[in-house]
């Protein structure tokens, strides 16, 4: 039985140097099949002196102020209000700002988020992509699947990039949580080494998307994973991608 010590590291340079620190003795079998690691054996980030928060447990209020913000984001980016109006939202925008702004969070607060079939699955509070209390995150939701996980998201005009599609870096960055996402829970969390995305149709916006990442091997502390993108039944991007595992040491 492997008891994971880490690599202890004070954020601030984040997981690099912990993935970079002097590694030892691999726990994992050298072709591993997927599904098979304990969730004990898993990184706990509290080990790497960064708190976990339960997803559970962010305030409604919370939850709504983001959503609403998201909202007012998608509002500013398309008005055609006139300049008084434009002033007068202005101020009170920024008053509210002034309101609400307690500190930065400490970065690298993680959040346990627990999917549909009971897996847990750890990120940032904050990811761009799927964090729960970003207002620039769409967020994209991803549940277990057969492999990996899949979620479905709606993109509105604040992610377009050519008339009407999804920016091409966003899609890029949908596929790297999908497969990021795919890698941890069917194996143990990681960092992105290698995102290869192929731009197979156009993506649009106003569309369910229904994006799914999918393990395909493991070999030692590297988890090769596939990603895809599907709009009205059609792929529009799929992606390969090499996703390095954090490393434990043996207790
Ligand atoms: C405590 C809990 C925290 C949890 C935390 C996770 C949070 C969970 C969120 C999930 C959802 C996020 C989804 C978004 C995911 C991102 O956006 S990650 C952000 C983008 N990626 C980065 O910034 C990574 C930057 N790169 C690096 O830091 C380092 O290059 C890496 C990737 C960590 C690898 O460095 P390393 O650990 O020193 O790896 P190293 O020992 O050199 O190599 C290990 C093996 O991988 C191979 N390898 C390494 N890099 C490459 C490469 N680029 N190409 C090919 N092979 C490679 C090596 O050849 C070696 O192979 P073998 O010898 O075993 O055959």
């Amino acid at each position: 039985m492997v008891s994971p010590k880490y690599h202890r590291v004070e954020f601030g340079s984040t997981l690099v140097r912990a993935l970079h620190g002097p590694t030892t003795t691999d726990p994992y079998e050298e072709h591993m099949t997927v599904n098979t690691q304990p969730v004990a054996d898993r990184p706990d980030p509290r080990a790497f002196g960064l708190p976990v928060v339960e997803q559970d447990q962010i305030p409604d209020e919370l939850r709504s102020l983001v959503a609403g913000v998201r909202s007012l984001v998608e509002a500013v980016a398309d008005t055609e209000a006139d300049p008084a109006t434009l002033a007068e939202v202005d101020e009170t925008v920024r008053a509210l700002t002034d309101r609400i702004a307690t500190g930065p969070r400490q970065v690298g607060t993680m959040v346990r988020r627990t999917m549909a079939d009971g897996t847990d699955e750890l990120g940032t509070i904050t990811n761009i992509v799927a964090g729960p209390t970003n207002p620039a995150a769409p967020p994209l939701e991803l549940e277990r699947v057969e492999g990996g996980v899949q979620g479905t998201v709606t993109l509105s005009t604040t992610y377009q990039g050519p008339p009407g599609l999804v920016h091409g870096g966003w899609i890029a960055a949908l596929l790297d949580q999908a497969v990021g996402s795919a890698s941890g829970v069917e194996t143990s969390p990681g960092l992105t080494a290698k995102l290869e995305v192929n731009y197979r149709n156009p993506t649009p916006l106003f569309t369910p998307l229904e994006v799914t990442g999918k393990v395909v091997r493991t070999e030692r502390r590297k988890v090769y994973v596939s990603g895809w993108i599907r709009a009205n039944g059609q792929v529009t991007a799929e992606a390969e991608a090499l996703m390095i595992r954090v490393p434990m040491e043996e207790g």
